[in-house]
């Protein structure tokens, strides 16, 4: 009470509010001088502006409480000898709602393995049971509730902010909210997060701490009561990392339940924090306020030396730096977060969490800092009431958008990534043009020549191998590098698996159309082939659909495994598809129990397609400019490549079913990589 008389005295003295003080007086009482830091200094009058604002969002109540008991995970390692490694060993703890909570630990001790276990993300191979405000946790609807920013900065980075902001809006709001209310929600957010002026900066050009917080913008969009962050502040310098974790602190404000890792924080950082869990060795040495953790220690021993950062001081001691033995008789103090250790007033509170009632902090209106003019939108909601709407949901589909507006916004964010992408578009035209130049220029004439009628079927071959290659090149990349950002918008509930492969395979095909005929137009036009209105559309057909087969092909390397082990396996699983495409060796003259990959492979019926487009259908004669031509009947010539019985329409058929095979492969096993 003393001290929160002195706090008042001192706001009204000072104008401005010490968090410190208001968080850990006893903390703050015992630090040196030097070490005192006076965190987000208000301007005159800011205590009744906060006040001010805050009756605009309602009532405080507490949100979604989370609590975990005796969490195991443990993984099978060794090839031959499989040992069991545990990385959670029995951990338990709570979190609570209007509460900054930070998990800390040295590398390797388990964090973010707690953490993905918590999200959902992580739900095989563990055990124990997790409760959502004293229920057991129905994970759709908690994933519902909860939004998870994975460490990485996932984002689109040839989307402008305001474009990704928008599309987030579109996916995540539905047709619940106008249009006019989706624009004011991204207008207000971005403004929240001091994006606004950098709302038409390409992702990728944005600064470290400004992808952080587009990244908590995105997820802010459906306005989550529970926001997970896996280290949001890594990469960051003091002042970005202050602000960031100003911003978490203010979302906790508004009764939402903030968890997230900081590795190391800085002193000033640390002291902002509502609700310390400190892990070491998968198990955890401390869950309580950040007031009362050097007393703890103190208990067990451990004293942080003067001018030494306390964030410093307790990972070294759950790295075993100061004494052996300390992570243990930590764990067995705090009961491996059986224990929230509470400094409260004048003594302190050792809370049995299992036994306890919902007792979230009550939330102060001064603890917001200064910049938190939060949108309008971020209201606190009652647990029970979010309970309950998303238990009558969830019969209903788990996107807020519908299957075909899932598909229409992401069709429409693929074009423009794939538009602004000078690989996928403007390299991919390019070379079409300029190999089909170089080709056409290489063969001139040769489709009118008799003598010519092996480079012609060398051209025919050539161009199978090459739309083959491109095609196939082109999209083997497409998930592996998109895979991350999938991964965290489809868990994070944006839009289904189906969705995204439609949307991103549907937007390619244009691009690789418009590039195969280019490439097909010209070299059929400089080579002389016949010109005949169904012949060139025979050829085109076959070119056309030569491609889509390979991208199909390349869509089942791409979601089947990285671009390294793409780069290297996709070339080897195609290449025998190439000894039986009918070229080097003809069908007869193969063994003949080998004979059937000839009927599988599609580069046969490729190149039978093109061969058929351009020397079949009772083609007449060629003139032959030479004394000797061995085929000037088109006929004999297919007759030499046992091509005779070939018919183009089966050869149509079977690409076609190919494409659609191929697809739904692809669309499977990605569909497996991300769950
Ligand atoms: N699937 C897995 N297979 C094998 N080991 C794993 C697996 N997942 C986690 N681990 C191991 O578990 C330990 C804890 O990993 P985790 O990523 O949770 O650590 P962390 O505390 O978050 O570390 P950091 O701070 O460096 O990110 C690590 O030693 C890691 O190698």
């Amino acid at each position: 009470m003393e001290t929160k008389s002195f706090e008042q005295q001192k706001v009204a003295k000072n104008g401005k509010q010490n968090i410190i003080s208001k968080y850990s007086p006893r903390l703050h009482s015992k630090r040196p001088d030097s070490m005192r830091v006076e965190l987000l200094p208000q301007p005159e009058n800011s205590t009744t502006n906060n006040a001010e604002k805050c009756s605009d969002f309602g009532a405080r109540v507490p949100g979604v409480d989370i609590e975990f008991t005796n969490l195991n995970y443990a993984v099978k390692e060794g090839i031959i000898k499989r040992r069991e490694r545990k990385i959670l060993d029995n951990v338990s703890g709570k979190f609570s709602g209007g509460q900054l909570t930070v998990i800390m630990g040295p590398s390797g001790c388990g964090k973010s393995t707690l953490m993905n276990i918590l999200a959902g993300y992580r739900v095989k191979g563990c055990s124990g049971d997790i409760l959502i405000n004293g229920k057991i946790r129905n994970i759709d609807i908690f994933k519902e509730q909860s939004s998870y920013i994975m460490q990485d900065d996932n984002l689109q980075p040839l989307l402008t902010v305001g474009e990704a902001m928008s599309i987030a809006a579109h996916l995540k709001l539905g047709k619940a909210f106008s249009h006019r209310d989706k624009k004011l929600r991204v207008k207000e957010l971005l403004e929240f997060l001091d994006l606004w002026d950098s709302r038409r900066v390409r992702t990728k050009n944005l600064s470290g701490g400004q992808k952080k917080r587009l990244a908590i913008a995105l997820e802010l969009v459906k306005n989550p009561q529970v926001v997970l962050l896996d280290e949001p502040t890594s990469g960051l310098d003091s002042v970005t990392s202050k602000n960031c974790v100003e911003l978490l602190k203010g979302l906790s404000g508004r009764g939402k339940t903030v968890i997230c890792i900081i590795h190391q924080p800085s002193a000033s950082i640390f002291e902002m924090f509502d609700h310390l869990y400190v892990m070491a060795k998968g198990m955890c040495m401390y869950q309580g306020s950040v007031s009362y953790v050097l007393q703890f220690l103190e208990e067990h021993n451990l004293r942080c030396p003067p001018y030494h950062n306390p964030a410093d001081y307790l990972i070294e001691i759950a790295s075993g730096e100061h004494d052996a033995n300390a992570v243990e008789r930590l764990v067995k103090g705090c009961s491996n977060g059986r224990f929230s250790l509470e400094y409260l007033e004048n003594h302190i509170s050792k809370e049995d969490f299992i036994i306890s009632n919902n007792n979230s902090t009550a939330i102060n209106d001064n603890s917001i800092p200064s910049l938190m003019r939060l949108p309008s939108f971020v209201k606190a909601t009652t647990t029970k009431e979010v309970i309950v709407e998303k238990t009558k949901s969830c019969f209903r589909s788990r996107y807020p958008t519908s299957f075909p507006d899932q598909l229409l916004v992401l069709l429409k964010r693929t074009f423009k990534i794939v538009s602004r992408d000078p690989t996928l578009m403007y390299n991919r035209l390019l070379t079409h043009i300029f190999i089909a130049l170089l080709l056409g220029t290489l063969y001139y004439g040769i489709g009118r020549d008799a003598k010519d009628i092996r480079n012609n079927s060398n051209f025919l071959f050539f161009t199978v191998m090459f739309l083959m290659l491109t095609a196939f090149n082109c999209v083997t990349t497409t998930f592996p590098t998109e895979l991350p950002i999938i991964k965290q918008e489809c868990f994070n509930g944006w839009y289904a698996v189906k969705s995204y492969f439609l949307a991103v395979t549907l937007a390619d095909i244009p691009i690789q159309i418009l590039a195969t005929h280019l490439y097909a137009g010209i070299t059929y036009f400089m080579t002389a082939q016949p010109f005949d209105l169904f012949r060139i559309t025979y050829f085109v057909t076959m070119c056309t659909l030569i491609s889509l087969v390979s991208q199909s092909f390349g869509l089942i390397i791409g979601a089947s495994m990285g671009v390294k082990n793409g780069v290297i396996f996709g070339p080897f699983c195609f290449l025998p598809f190439t000894i039986f495409s009918g070229f080097f060796v003809q069908l007869n003259s193969a063994p003949f129990f080998l004979r059937w990959i000839f009927h599988i492979s599609f580069l046969k019926y490729g190149f039978e397609g093109l061969m058929l487009s351009i020397f079949g259908y009772d083609r007449g004669k060629i003139p032959c400019s030479s004394d000797y031509c061995h085929f000037v009947y088109p006929k004999m010539y297919l007759d030499a490549l046992d091509m005779e019985d070939a018919v183009y329409k089966n050869c149509v058929l079977f690409m076609i079913f190919l494409i659609v095979l191929m697809r739904f492969i692809s669309y499977y096993l990605l569909y497996l990589r991300l769950k």
